[in-house]
């Protein structure tokens, strides 16, 4: 068999919130095992970049990352964000160790071709990107791995990749060797049917639901690349991918996904 290993995303509506972050590492670090932690930071980079007076620009979820762009948010993830939760998780007796992709060659992507939207400075993943023989020594040697959203192509350049798909793809590559569950956490309890209550967790999805889902409008914005993401993992054998709330990462109401 196999043994566990969880990968938990958190997002930037977590992030932002200095109190209910440091709540989220306190339960983080009360997990027994090998773990990985991966964290985005989207709205607070876009709030740093408008405070520069920067528009931020999304396009599908995905930010459109010029060279202004990749600063902020390199020193905004790889920098405060990623050190910070360090700092916490070491301060809960975590030993955590802040990575980038750059750090190690841990991770390597290809910069996004330009087709119809020009996206800059932004890394796609593959099924190689992922160096998980050196994160294996990192958990054989009870390091925690903290992932920022910084990535490098290899030869010389930062590339910014979307959260989820660092955490997807970890879990990707990782499933050979772990029983691997990947647990998205944010702001809402799990997929809502209704956006505006809590209470409406839709606790099971299936690929062929996911699609009814999709049309009905009830799945829509950043959720739907997550759950794109969430669906392509269980497809190359990742065990188990939930949504739940990172502040009830305990608690049994969540959403989890299966392929049918
Ligand atoms: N049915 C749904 N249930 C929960 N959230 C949804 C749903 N449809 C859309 N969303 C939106 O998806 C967002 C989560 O995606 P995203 O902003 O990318 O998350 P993260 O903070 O993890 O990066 C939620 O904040 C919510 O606004
Ligand atoms: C290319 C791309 O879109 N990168 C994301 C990386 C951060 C992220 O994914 O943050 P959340 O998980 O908080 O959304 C961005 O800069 O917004």
């Amino acid at each position: 068999m196999k043994p566990e290993l969880k990968i938990f995303k958190i997002g930037g509506g977590i992030i932002d919130r200095e109190a209910d972050l440091m709540e989220f590492v306190r339960l983080f670090a009360k997990i027994d095992g090998p773990k990985i932690l991966v964290h985005g930071g989207g709205k607070g980079a876009s709030d740093m970049m408008k405070n520069l007076g920067i528009a931020p620009q999304l396009v599908n979820g995905r930010r459109i990352t010029d060279a202004a762009a990749l600063d902020i948010v390199t020193m905004f993830y790889a920098g405060k964000t990623n050190k910070q939760l360090v700092a916490a998780l070491q301060g809960r007796g975590v030993n955590a160790l802040g990575l980038s992709g750059a750090d190690g060659n841990v991770i390597l992507a290809t910069k996004r071709p330009v087709r119809e939207i020009d996206y800059g400075f932004v890394g796609d993943l593959n099924e190689a990107s992922v160096n998980s023989g050196l994160i294996q020594q990192f958990l054989h040697l009870e390091l925690t791995p903290v992932f920022c959203a910084i990535n490098h192509d290899g030869h010389g350049q930062l590339l910014n990749t979307n959260a989820d798909t660092i955490a997807a793809s970890l879990a990707k590559a990782l499933s050979k060797e772990y029983a691997v569950s990947l647990h998205f956490c944010f702001e809402k309890r799990g997929v809502l049917e209704d956006i505006s209550d809590d209470n409406s967790v839709i606790e099971k999805i299936t690929l062929n639901n996911y699609g009814e889902l999709k049309e009905s409008g009830i799945i829509a914005d950043g959720m739907l690349p997550k759950l794109e993401n969430a669906f392509e993992a269980l497809q190359f054998g990742v065990s188990k991918v939930v949504i739940e709330h990172a502040l009830h990462i305990n608690e049994e109401l969540k959403t989890t996904l299966w392929l049918n």
